[in-house]
């Protein structure tokens, strides 16, 4: 393993390890305060573990344990940093800039030159090199930047948010640029943004309270969150349960076969699972306490049997409980979104057109029906024996 972190920060609550292969990619993500910022520093040299051990490439970073410390200087890490904003040198030009790391290791000012305007050149911004950083706009100084982090070779590259200080504009270029060189480089990023993730990174750590609450690849991480903030990040409903005899049952009374979705065997009867659905792939129709005489159109049914959901592909009488799961709910909630409205019911979150909101005179404090084919939902064992649950007890 290229990286091996392991470290302590005890006035900041802050406790990871993790490792990361060669090539790797790693997206750190979580709530405000968890501790990614924190996990940068320790690795850049700027901060000091209470305790802990980190390697890189087998070359010591840190290590501070009872017997003393080791403590790489930052310069001598191997790692460059690529933060929010480009912090260019503001006296000199965006050449000597980049150029900067190469002649501090010694490099002869030609072949440094010679260097920076080849990673000039892989950012796409040649034409640059003898601007100063006043002259760039905010794109233009992060592509500088990250030729200039990108020109000292470092053995891990680490991204503080490189994409959020950025005009929306710019950012999508920015961010494939990022995927281009970060293919096959050892690299952390910090970030707020799923897309990043999706699109930057081989695996995810998602860190609460300066702990470690989820981690793995990005794809599984992303379609099978155990963590809340997992299930916000991935766009999904979370449901935390149980499997039960007859399959799962969740917190908020959900209960799905289990038959079809995983090998029931596998996962022994009062075992703790998830179910993630898409909001896009959960109906909602009215209750029969709620419906009106004579509702129509897919939504406005008073008998939920028939009624599906904006994610369903077609609804029809022969559809029953045998393949989708629903739930007697009241609506706490209803939230717009753009060309959707979102009703919040039971702690699931389900998208509906705004049109069928007013068919059915979707209001908080209605009872409705949710509903949701058995394909269109993912239940999963999770690792942790309760959300609740301290992440150490994994
Ligand atoms: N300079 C500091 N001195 C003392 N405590 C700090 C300092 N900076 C951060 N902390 C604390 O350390 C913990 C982790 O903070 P950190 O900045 O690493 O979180 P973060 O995940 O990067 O948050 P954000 O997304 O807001 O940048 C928090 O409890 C925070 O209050």
């Amino acid at each position: 393993m290229p990286l091996r972190f392991a470290a302590t920060l005890a006035q900041r609550r802050f406790d990871v390890r993790f490792e990361l292969a060669a090539g790797e990619t790693l997206a750190v993500l979580g709530p405000n305060g968890a501790g990614k910022s924190t996990l940068l520093a320790l690795l850049a040299g700027l901060l000091t573990p209470t305790w802990g051990r980190a390697e890189l490439d087998g070359a010591v970073l840190f290590d501070v344990g009872e017997r003393g410390s080791v403590l790489t200087e930052p310069r001598e890490r191997g790692i460059s940093l690529l933060a929010q904003e480009a912090l260019l040198f503001p006296h000199l030009s965006a050449l000597e800039n980049v150029a900067f790391g190469p002649r501090s290791r010694g490099v002869h000012r030609v072949s440094a030159r010679a260097t920076a305007l080849a990673w000039l050149d892989r950012v796409g911004v040649p034409e640059l090199a003898g601007r100063r950083p006043a002259q760039l706009s905010g794109g233009q100084a992060q592509r500088v930047a990250l030729a200039r982090a990108l020109a000292a070779d470092p053995a891990l590259l680490l991204l503080d948010e490189p994409l959020a200080a950025l005009d929306v504009g710019v950012a999508p270029a920015m961010r494939l640029l990022l995927r281009d060189v970060l293919r096959e480089r050892t690299a952390v990023i910090v970030t707020h943004d799923p897309l990043d993730a999706f699109l930057l990174a081989d695996r995810v750590l998602v860190l609460e309270d300066g702990r470690i609450v989820e981690s793995g690849a990005t794809a599984e991480v992303l379609t099978r969150p155990v963590t809340a903030f997992g299930a916000r990040l991935a766009g999904l409903n979370l449901v935390p349960g149980r499997r039960t005899r007859a399959g799962f049952t969740g917190r908020n009374g959900l209960e799905v076969p289990l038959a079809d979705a995983v090998p029931v065997g596998a996962v022994p009867v009062g075992a703790s699972m998830a179910l993630a659905v898409r909001p896009a792939a959960v109906g909602v129709s009215l209750s029969a306490r709620a419906a009106p005489e004579s509702g129509q159109g897919p939504h406005s049914g008073a008998d939920p049997d028939s009624e599906f959901g904006p994610g369903s592909a077609s609804h029809s009488a022969s559809h029953s409980t045998s393949d989708s799961a629903r739930l007697a709910a009241t609506i706490d909630d209803v939230e717009h979104r753009g060309d959707v409205v979102r009703v919040h019911a039971a702690g699931l979150a389900a998208d509906v057109a705004p049109a069928d909101v007013v068919a059915l005179g979707l209001v908080p404090g209605l009872p409705v029906v949710l509903t949701m084919r058995h394909s269109d939902v993912v239940v999963y064992p999770t690792p942790l024996p309760d959300q609740d649950a301290d992440p150490d007890g994994r």
